[in-house]
C-alpha cells in the first residue's frame, strides 16, 4: 500500500475537500447534524442550570411561587426528553447522511477510475493500493470527518457553557481545568498520532490477511486449494497475519489503557478538589446547594467535552487519513497524454503502421517490443505468430491504445495514434482477447455488451451467436438467451431452482465471448488474440471456417499458435523475442525453412502416425 510510498499527508485542503463532499451530498442532513451538534452541547448547561434553579428553590432559598418550581421541573424534563431522544435523531441522520454521501463517493470514485484511458494506473501496486482503501473511505470518511467536526463544536460550545458558569463561581477552577485540560490534549493527540502510524503501518499485513481469507473463501481458487491440499497452509498464513495485527494493536491498546487511566486519575484528583472546595464554600455560606449541584455538573460536563473533543480531533486524523487515499484515486492524472485536440479517427483507407515500435511496461522492466515495424493494410488478414512471451498481446496492447510505446509510433492512416480520439479509435476496433471476460450475467447480456446498441436486439444478438457456433447452446439452456450465466446473483426466490442460473464450459464461454466481438465484427479492425486455445478440434475447425467467412474483406489481426488455423491469412508475422524474426505468406515463409517452416513442421509431425 501506500506504506510502499511516501505516507500521505493531512492538510486543511484535504479537511475542506471531505467536508464539501459531505455537505453536498445531503445539505440537509449536514445542517440538521450541525444543528443537533449545538443542541447537543447546550443542553447539558441548560440541565445543570435548570437543577441549580430547582434545588435553590427547594432549598428555600430562592422563594417564589410554586409554579415556578413546577415550571422549572417541566422544563427539566422536557431536557431530559430531549437529551435522551438527540442520540437517536443524530443517529438516524449520520446513517442517511453517510448512504447519501456514499452514492456520491461511489460515482465520483468509478468515474474518475473509468476516465482513465490506459492500463498503467490499474497495473502499478501503489495505485492498487489507494483503490484497495479509496472504496471505502470515500463512503465512510467524509462523513466521520465532518460528524467528527460538529462533536467537537457540540464540546466547544458545551465547555464554553459550563465555563461561563462556572466562572461566575469559581474563576480559578476554569484556570485549573483548563491546565489540566492541557496534558490529556496533548497524550490524547499524541495517541492519535500513534494510531494512525500504526493504521499505515499495519495495512500491509491487513490486505495480506485479506487476501488469504478471499483466496479461502472464493470460487478462483477453490479447485485448485482442495486438490492440492491448501486450505491448511493458506489458512495458516492467514492466522499468522492475523496474530501480527492483533500483537501491535494489543500493544497500541495497552499504551491507550495506561494513557487514558493516568489521565482519569488526573481528571479525579481535579475534580475532587474542586468537589472539596465547594463543600467547604456551601458550608461557609459562599455557595448554594443549587451552586454545589451546578459547579459539579460543570466539572464532569468540561472534562467529559473536552475528553471527547480530543477523541473526535483523533477520529477525524484517522478519517483524513483514509480519505487521502479517495483524493489520490480521484486526482490521478490520465495514464496517457491525451491531446488537447484530438483528431477525428476516420474509417480505416491506408492501413496501420507501427514504426521502429518499442515498448517496455515500465523503467525496471525488459524490453518486450525491440524495433517492431509492421503494416497491416486494410481489408486483409495479418496472422502474428511466435513463442510464449514473443510480445504477442503487448502488440494488441499498443494497438488499441492502451500503452503508448515507449520509443516509435504507431498510425492509423498515417495520424500517429497519440494525436487521434482515443475512444473513437476503439469504436473503430472490435476484439477479442486471450483473456477475455466471463460475466456473471445473462447469456444475451454477455453478448451484448461488444455493443451495447445491440441490448434488446435480438437479430444482433443470435447472428453473433451462430457465428461463433454457440447458438444451439444457448437456445438449450433453460431460459435460452435470457438464462443468467452464474448462480452469483440468484434471486432470493430462485435460490433453490437449479435452472436459474447455469455455468458454461471452457470452450463455450470462450465462444461467447467470440460472439460479444463479432457484433463489432462491422468495425474497421478485428483483433482475435487466440480465439480457439480453449476449443476442441471439432469446434476449432468450425470456427476457422467461419472467421474465413467473417474476414473477407476486412481488416484482422489474428493471433494463435496452432499455425494450420493462420495458414490462409494473407500476411504471417514471426515475433521473436520481441523483434519480427520474418513474415511473408504461409508458402514463402515455409519456402525460406526458417522459424516458421520449423514450428509448422513441428505441429505438423504430431498428428503424423508414430513410426513403429
Ligand atoms: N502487464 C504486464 N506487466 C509487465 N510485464 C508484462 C505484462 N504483460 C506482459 N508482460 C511481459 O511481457 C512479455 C510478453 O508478454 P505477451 O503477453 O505480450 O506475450 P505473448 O507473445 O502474447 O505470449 P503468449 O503466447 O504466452 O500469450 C512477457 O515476458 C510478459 O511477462
Amino acid at each position: 500500500m501506500t506504506s510502499g510510498g511516501t505516507r500521505p499527508k493531512v492538510d486543511f485542503r484535504l479537511v475542506t475537500a471531505a467536508v464539501r463532499l459531505a455537505y453536498r451530498a445531503a445539505p440537509g442532513a449536514a445542517v440538521a447534524q450541525a444543528l443537533i451538534a449545538i443542541g447537543g452541547g447546550l443542553l447539558p448547561v441548560l440541565v445543570g442550570v435548570l437543577t441549580k434553579m430547582v434545588v435553590d428553590r427547594l432549598a428555600g432559598l430562592d422563594g417564589g411561587p410554586v409554579t415556578t418550581v413546577i415550571g422549572l421541573a417541566v422544563g427539566l424534563g422536557v431536557a431530559g426528553v430531549a437529551v435522551a431522544t438527540l442520540p437517536h435523531l443524530f443517529g438516524y441522520v449520520d446513517a442517511e447522511w453517510r448512504r447519501a454521501v456514499a452514492v456520491r463517493a461511489q460515482a465520483d470514485l468509478y468515474a474518475a477510475v473509468d476516465r482513465l484511458p490506459g492500463l498503467v494506473r490499474l497495473e502499478d501496486p501503489a495505485f492498487r493500493d489507494h483503490l484497495n482503501v479509496a472504496d471505502s473511505a470515500g463512503r465512510h470518511s467524509p462523513v466521520t470527518i465532518a460528524g467528527s467536526s460538529l462533536e467537537l463544536l457540540r464540546s466547544i460550545v458545551t465547555i464554553a457553557g459550563f465555563a461561563g458558569t462556572l466562572a461566575l463561581l469559581n474563576p480559578w477552577m476554569v484556570g485549573v481545568l483548563a491546565l489540566a485540560a492541557l496534558p490529556t490534549a496533548q497524550a490524547e493527540l499524541r495517541l492519535a498520532r500513534q494510531r494512525a502510524g500504526l493504521f499505515w503501518r499495519l495495512s500491509p499485513i491487513e490486505r495480506r490477511q485479506y487476501f488469504y481469507a478471499n483466496l479461502l473463501t472464493g470460487l478462483a481458487a477453490a479447485k485448485e486449494i482442495r486438490l492440492f491440499d491448501l486450505g491448511g497452509l493458506f489458512g495458516q498464513r492467514m492466522i499468522k497475519e492475523l496474530r501480527t495485527l492483533n500483537a501491535e494493536n494489543r500493544r497500541m491498546d495497552r499504551r491507550e489503557v495506561l494513557v487514558q487511566a493516568g489521565l482519569a486519575v488526573v481528571g479525579a484528583v481535579v475534580a475532587g478538589a474542586g468537589l472539596i472546595w465547594a463543600i467547604v464554600a456551601a458550608r461557609g455560606g459562599r455557595l448554594s446547594i443549587g451552586d454545589v449541584t451546578i459547579f459539579v455538573a460543570a466539572l464532569a460536563g468540561i472534562q467529559g467535552a473536552v475528553a471527547s473533543g480530543i477523541g473526535q480531533v483523533a477520529t477525524a486524523h484517522e478519517g483524513l487519513l483514509r480519505f487521502t487515499h479517495y483524493r489520490e484515486v480521484l486526482g490521478t492524472a490520465p495514464d496517457l497524454p491525451l491531446p488537447a485536440e484530438p483528431v477525428p479517427v476516420p474509417p480505416l483507407r491506408g492501413g496501420i503502421e507501427l514504426r521502429d515500435v518499442w515498448f517496455r511496461y515500465g523503467d525496471g522492466h525488459p524490453w518486450v517490443l525491440r524495433g517492431v515495424d509492421l503494416t497491416i493494410p486494410p481489408g486483409r488478414t495479418v496472422a502474428l505468430v511466435g513463442l510464449n512471451g514473443a510480445g504477442k498481446s503487448t502488440l494488441v496492447k499498443l494497438l488499441a491504445r492502451f500503452y503508448d510505446p515507449t520509443r516509435g509510433s504507431l498510425s492509423w492512416d498515417g495520424v500517429d495514434y497519440r494525436e487521434l480520439d482515443v475512444v473513437q479509435l476503439r469504436n473503430r476496433i472490435g476484439a477479442a482477447f486471450q483473456d477475455y471476460m466471463s460475466y456473471d450475467l445473462s447469456a444475451e447480456e454477455n453478448i451484448g455488451l461488444g455493443d451495447t446498441t445491440a441490448f434488446g436486439d435480438t437479430g444482433r444478438i443470435v447472428t453473433a451467436a451462430e457465428r461463433a457456433g454457440v447458438h444451439d447452446v444457448l437456445t438449450a439452456l433453460p431460459h435460452g438467451y435470457a438464462t443468467q450465466l452464474s448462480r452469483t446473483f440468484a434471486d432470493p426466490d430462485d435460490r433453490d431452482d437449479e435452472s436459474s442460473g447455469v455455468l458454461l464450459s471452457g470452450g463455450q464461454w470462450q465462444r461467447l465471448a467470440l460472439a460479444r466481438s463479432f457484433l463489432r465484427a462491422g468495425r474497421d479492425l478485428l483483433i482475435l488474440d487466440e480465439p480457439s486455445a480453449g476449443l476442441d478440434a471439432e469446434a476449432e475447425a468450425d470456427l476457422h471456417q467461419r472467421l474465413r467467412g467473417l474476414r473477407e474483406g476486412r481488416t484482422t489481426l489474428l493471433i494463435s499458435h496452432r499455425l494450420g488455423t493462420v495458414r490462409d491469412a494473407d500476411h504471417i508475422v514471426v515475433l521473436r523475442d520481441g523483434v519480427i524474426a520474418e513474415q511473408g505468406s504461409h508458402d514463402e515463409l515455409l519456402t525460406n525453412q526458417g522459424a516458421y517452416a520449423r514450428l509448422f513442421n513441428l505441429q505438423a509431425a504430431g498428428y503424423q502416425p508414430v513410426p513403429g
